[in-house]
């Protein structure tokens, strides 16, 4: 079996596959100042509650935009696996030319995420993903990464509007009945949500004005079930297209 691990700002995703088939996943919350044994404790009742050994892992492959949580995990997998992973970054062969002025620069996770997407549809791609950003990766028709747009999330928006002014409460992440609202719970909300979709449509529909090859759009991360439905860019949600390319990024390293 193989281990693969998306260690995002907000969450770390694990996932198991069995050949192409992911027969496990898991969500944990990212915790910067958890140690390798921590996070070792908390893998281990995990994978017992499934039924899974530590020793039924053969391998394991890593993604990470949290520098410090990488080491841990690596750490993490010598000592509780007896493996050293792959871990995405330099020498790491992807496969896909990165257009972007220094390609080291790139979230790990963005090109996980272009690169399954790339190989599941075969053509010119917008990748949505709402994690504690939001990013928007543009694949062109040839599989080449052109790059894309960073903005703040969805989550971290709310928080901000909620910190800064006084009356605000912190409420929940929710389409109203009405753009109109006659409440502040309801007036966040469709602040937040329908400022979201357009600026998620908005983004998207500039992108592909400047990449001329109708890209198709697809959409993954925490919040994209939320926002997909409303959306009149986002033709498909992939809730594991990220733990998908760790896996098609192993194959080819293997
Ligand atoms: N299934 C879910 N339902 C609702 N909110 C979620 C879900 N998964 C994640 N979230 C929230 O969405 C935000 C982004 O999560 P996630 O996609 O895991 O981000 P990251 O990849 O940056 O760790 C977080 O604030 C998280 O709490
Ligand atoms: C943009 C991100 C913060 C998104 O991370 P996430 O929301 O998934 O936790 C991450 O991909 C990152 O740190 N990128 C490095 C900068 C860049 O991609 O240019
Ligand atoms: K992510």
């Amino acid at each position: 079996m193989l281990l693969v691990i998306d260690v995002g700002n907000s969450n770390i995703v694990l996932g198991i596959y069995h050949e192409e088939r992911l027969v496990k996943d898991w969500r944990v919350s990212t915790d910067k100042f958890k140690t390798a044994d921590e996070y070792g404790i908390l893998f281990h009742d995990l994978f017992r509650l499934a039924g899974i050994g530590f020793s039924d892992v053969k391998d394991i492959i890593i993604s990470s935009v949290v520098p410090t949580l990488t080491g841990v995990l690596e750490k993490l997998s010598r000592q509780y696996f007896e493996i050293t992973p792959y871990v995405v970054g330099p020498g790491i062969k992807t496969g896909m030319p990165i257009h972007y002025d220094n390609p080291k620069e790139v979230g790990a996770d963005r090109i996980v995420n272009a690169i399954a997407g790339y190989e599941k549809y075969k053509t010119a791609l917008i990748i949505v993903d709402f994690g504690t950003a939001t990013t928007f990766d543009y694949v062109n028709k040839k599989g080449e990464y052109c790059g894309g747009a960073i903005a703040p999330g969805l989550m971290i928006s709310m928080e901000a509007l909620f910190q800064k002014a006084s009356k605000l409460p912190r409420v929940e992440i929710a389409r109203p009945a009405s753009i109109i609202a006659k409440n502040t719970v309801n007036s966040m909300q469709a602040g937040i949500f329908f400022g979201y979709v357009g600026l998620v449509d908005g983004i998207v529909q500039r992108m592909k004005g400047e990449g001329k090859e109708s890209p198709k759009v697809i959409a993954t991360g925490g919040l994209a079930s939320l926002i997909a439905p409303e959306s009149t860019t986002i033709e498909s949600v992939d809730e594991f297209l990220t733990l998908e390319g760790l896996r098609i990024i192993y194959r080819r390293n293997k």
